[in-house]
């Protein structure tokens, strides 16, 4: 083990030794950030190291892309050939899966790239078992599932901290806060909203990274550890859910027993799931569609009528510009206007520009030159 993950773990120890309480909170702050400085360090020593990445670049494609993260033997592989047809290696033993292997579902209109990947290990985040190549495609995934098995629930907890120490932070919006350096003055801190945070204890979390003048504007709340994760950087907020795979290997009673654990341990209701049999294979393509946000939009020649038939299927909260870059490469350089009707605009066809944001069910006519 090396000298960093040694001293990460003695003040992993002494913030879990110390009660949390006003007189204890900035020494707290420190604690972490500290942690936190120390994990990035050994995360991007990591990274940095040497290693093939051969068979670990994956092109994104359509409509978004769900990495399938997990222990290994868990059913990876077994559920991405489920849900895509693809056929990625099978076997009975531990890392069966070396490289990514890319398949894609249609799902209600949409098209989904479903990536399997090599099984996680604790201490993945640290670069171990491949971990750097198989963290850096997780980091770029639209929405993860977590697949767990009926012999390792217990384990959900461990994946997370996993995920958690290569900066992946799940189920959460960005937090809103803005760090700008000053070069004198001390450090200020102006919040909108309430917030919970003492200005000492934003000094001494600031202070590990040696900044000692600085604006910090907080937006809508935030804890130590949104502060820390501004201050550090590189975080990515991905949504994810749990499934928990195999459930054909026990009885209803054990199930539950595994659900109820996994609830207690981190608060989050997972999807049983059988890779095998199929069992509510079509409650997770729900899931995987619905939190990754789809809608509707209608498109309509310019002096013809609107396809009201054959909707295209785009994300939530795109733009004509996303729009446009979905139907024909040259659109965006080609754009002059566009005329929506529906939600998202006060009158029927009125003209837009690329930036606006569509809403679901509007019908769009997009005027480019020729
Ligand atoms: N009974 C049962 N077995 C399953 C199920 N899903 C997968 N398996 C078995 O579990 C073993 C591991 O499956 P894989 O799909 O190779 O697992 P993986 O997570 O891709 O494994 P690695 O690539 O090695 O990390 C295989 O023997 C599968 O047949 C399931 O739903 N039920
Ligand atoms: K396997
Ligand atoms: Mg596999």
């Amino acid at each position: 083990m090396s000298g960093l993950e040694d001293q990460i773990q003695e003040l992993e120890a002494e913030l879990e030794r110390t009660p949390y309480n006003k007189a204890t909170s900035k020494h707290i702050g420190r604690l972490k950030a500290k942690i936190a400085k120390l994990k990035d360090e050994a995360v991007t020593r990591a990274m940095k190291a040497s290693g093939g990445g051969e068979g670990f670049s994956v092109k994104k494609s359509g409509d978004a892309t769900v990495v399938l993260v997990g222990f290994p033997s868990v059913g990876k592989s077994t559920l991405l050939n489920k849900l895509t047809g693809t056929k990625s290696e099978v076997g009975a033993y531990a890392f069966t899966t070396l490289t990514v292997v890319p398949g894609s579902m249609d799902y209600k209109g949409a098209k989904i790239q479903i990536l399997d990947i090599p099984g996680l290990i604790a201490g993945a985040a640290m670069g171990r078992g491949r971990g750097k190549e198989v963290i850096g495609v997780v980091r770029s995934a639209d929405i993860i599932v977590i697949l767990l098995d009926v012999f390792n629930g217990a384990h959900a907890g461990v994946l997370l901290k996993e995920l958690y120490d290569a900066g992946i932070r799940i189920n959460k919006p960005k937090p809103d806060i803005t760090i700008k350096r000053t070069s004198n003055g001390g450090v200020l801190l102006h919040a909108v909203g309430t917030l919970d945070l003492e200005i000492e204890e934003v000094r001494s979390i600031l202070a590990e990274n040696k900044i000692m003048n600085a604006d910090v504007l907080v937006r809508g709340g935030a804890t130590q550890d949104d502060l820390i994760d501004a201050m550090i950087g590189s975080r990515v907020y991905i949504p994810a859910f749990i499934a928990v795979n195999k459930v054909d290997l026990v009885d209803a009673e054990t199930q539950e027993e595994i659900r109820r654990g996994i609830v207690d341990e981190i608060g989050v209701e997972p999807l049983m799931i059988s890779a095998h049999s199929g069992l509510h294979m079509d409650e997770l393509k729900d899931e995987v569609y619905n939190k990754l946000g789809f809608m509707r939009v209608f498109l309509k020649p310019q002096n013809g009528v609107a396809d009201l038939e054959e909707p295209l299927i785009i994300r939530t909260g795109s733009t004509v510009a996303d729009i446009c870059r979905k139907l024909h490469r040259d659109f965006v350089s080609r754009f002059r206007y566009a005329r929506v009707w529906g939600r998202s605009v006060k009158h029927p066809g009125q003209r837009v520009g690329l930036p606006h944001q569509i809403i679901d069910s509007d019908i769009l006519s997009i005027i480019t030159e020729h």
